[in-house]
C-alpha cells in the first residue's frame, strides 16, 4: 500500500520565544484536500513551509510520500503553490515561465493545454509582470501542476481571483483530487474549504483546536434553525412546550416564526406536528444549518477571549472546542 500523501506528527517549531507550531498532527491520504484553517499568524504557512522541505521543525515527524521532506528526490513529486505567486521571475513571458518549470519535469504536461485550462491562454505571450494579479495566480497554479504532482501544496490559491476564475480553479482541483493527487490548502475563503476539502484543520496560536470533515464540524455545532411563515400571532409558549427538546421559539417579524435548536428529523416532525394540531399552513419552511464560516467563525472569537484551546478550565472556549472538535 503507499504511503499516505502527508504525514506529520507531533511537529514543533519556534522563532525564538515563540512557538509557532505547537505539537500538531495530522495526516493527508492521497487523493484527499486536507483544508488547513486559521486566523493570521495561526501557524499555518510555518506549517506548510515545513511540509514543502523549505523550513526545519524543532521537533517532531514529518513525512512527506513517505520521505523527509527535504528529500531531493521529491522535488519533481510535489506540486507548490506560494503565497507571492511567481515573484521573482516577472520579466519572463508567461508561457517561457511555465515552459522553464515544464523543463525541470520528466513528463510535463502541454504547456498550451495548461495555459489554456487556467485561462491563461490569450496572456501567454505578455510579461509576467503585466500580468494582473489574479493572471498571476493563475500562472503560480499552472507552474505548480505542470510536473503531474502527486502532492500538491496550495497556500492560498484563489487570492485575488475573479469569481469565475475562482470556480474554474475549484473544478481543477476537484479533478486533480479526484486523479488521486493529495492536497494541502490554506485559505481564508471558508465557502471554499468547506466545498473542496475531505478533512479541515482549524489551526490557533500553533495549536490544532478543530479537526474533521466540514460535515462533522458543522453538524457537531449544536445550533440549527427552523423557519417558516404562517398566521401572525401563534401560541409559541405552547409550540415551545410540544416539542420534546428545548427550542428557541419566536415570532420574529409578524408571522414569520424561528425555532433555534439542535435540528433532527423528530424536532423537524413535532413542529409539523404541531402546526397539524393546531391547523396551521407552515408555508417555506426552512431548515438552516451552520455553515463552516459560523463554526469558523465562533471558534475563533471564543478562543480570542484569553482561554487556550484544549484548556480543562471548563469555560466556553473549552466547551466550544470540544463541540466542534473531532480528533481522528
Ligand atoms: N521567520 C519568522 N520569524 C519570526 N516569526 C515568524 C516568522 N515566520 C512566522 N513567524 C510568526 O509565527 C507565527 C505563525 O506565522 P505563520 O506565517 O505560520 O502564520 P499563518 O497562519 O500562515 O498566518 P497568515 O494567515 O497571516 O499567513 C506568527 O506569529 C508569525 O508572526
Amino acid at each position: 500500500m503507499s504511503s499516505p500523501a502527508v504525514e506529520v506528527f507531533e511537529l514543533v517549531k519556534s522563532y525564538g520565544s515563540h512557538r509557532a507550531v505547537d505539537d500538531i498532527s495530522f495526516s493527508v491520504e492521497r487523493g484527499q484536500l486536507l483544508a488547513l484553517l486559521g486566523t493570521n499568524g495561526a501557524g499555518k504557512t510555518t506549517t506548510i513551509e515545513i511540509c514543502e522541505g523549505f523550513r526545519t521543525a524543532d521537533s517532531g515527524v514529518v513525512r512527506v510520500l513517505g520521505q523527509h521532506p527535504a528529500t531531493a528526490s521529491l522535488r519533481p513529486r510535489v506540486g507548490v503553490m506560494l503565497q507571492d505567486g511567481v515573484g521573482g521571475y516577472t520579466g519572463a513571458k508567461a508561457r517561457e515561465m511555465l515552459a522553464l518549470f515544464a523543463a525541470y519535469a520528466a513528463d510535463p504536461l502541454p504547456v498550451d493545454e495548461l495555459l489554456a485550462v487556467v485561462g491563461l491562454s490569450d496572456a501567454a505571450d505578455r510579461p509576467v509582470k503585466r500580468l494582473s494579479g489574479g493572471q498571476q495566480q493563475r500562472l503560480s497554479l499552472a507552474m505548480a501542476l505542470v510536473g503531474r504532482p502527486e502532492l500538491l501544496f496550495l497556500d492560498e490559491p484563489t487570492t485575488g481571483m475573479d469569481p469565475q476564475a475562482r470556480r474554474t480553479t475549484w473544478e481543477l482541483i476537484r479533478r486533480l483530487r479526484g486523479d488521486g493527487v493529495g492536497i494541502v490548502l490554506t485559505t481564508h475563503y471558508l465557502d471554499e474549504a468547506e466545498g473542496l476539502a475531505d478533512d479541515v484543520v482549524v489551526l490557533h496560536a500553533g495549536q490544532i483546536v478543530a479537526h474533521g470533515s466540514p460535515a462533522e464540524l458543522t453538524h457537531a455545532d449544536s445550533a440549527g434553525k427552523i423557519r417558516f411563515s404562517a398566521r401572525p400571532g401563534l401560541d409559541v409558549a405552547g409550540l415551545r412546550a410540544y416539542l420534546a427538546t428545548p427550542a428557541e421559539v419566536r415570532e420574529e417579524t409578524a408571522g414569520q416564526y424561528l425555532v433555534a435548536a439542535p435540528v433532527t428529523p423528530q424536532l423537524l416532525a413535532a413542529v409539523t406536528a404541531w402546526c397539524a394540531r393546531e391547523n396551521v399552513l407552515a408555508e417555506g419552511l426552512t431548515v438552516e444549518r451552520r455553515r463552516l464560516e459560523d463554526v469558523f467563525l465562533a471558534l475563533t472569537a471564543e478562543l480570542a477571549t484569553g482561554a487556550p484551546p484544549g484548556s480543562a478550565d471548563g469555560g466556553p472556549a473549552d466547551e466550544l472546542s470540544r463541540r466542534t472538535r473531532v480528533i481522528r
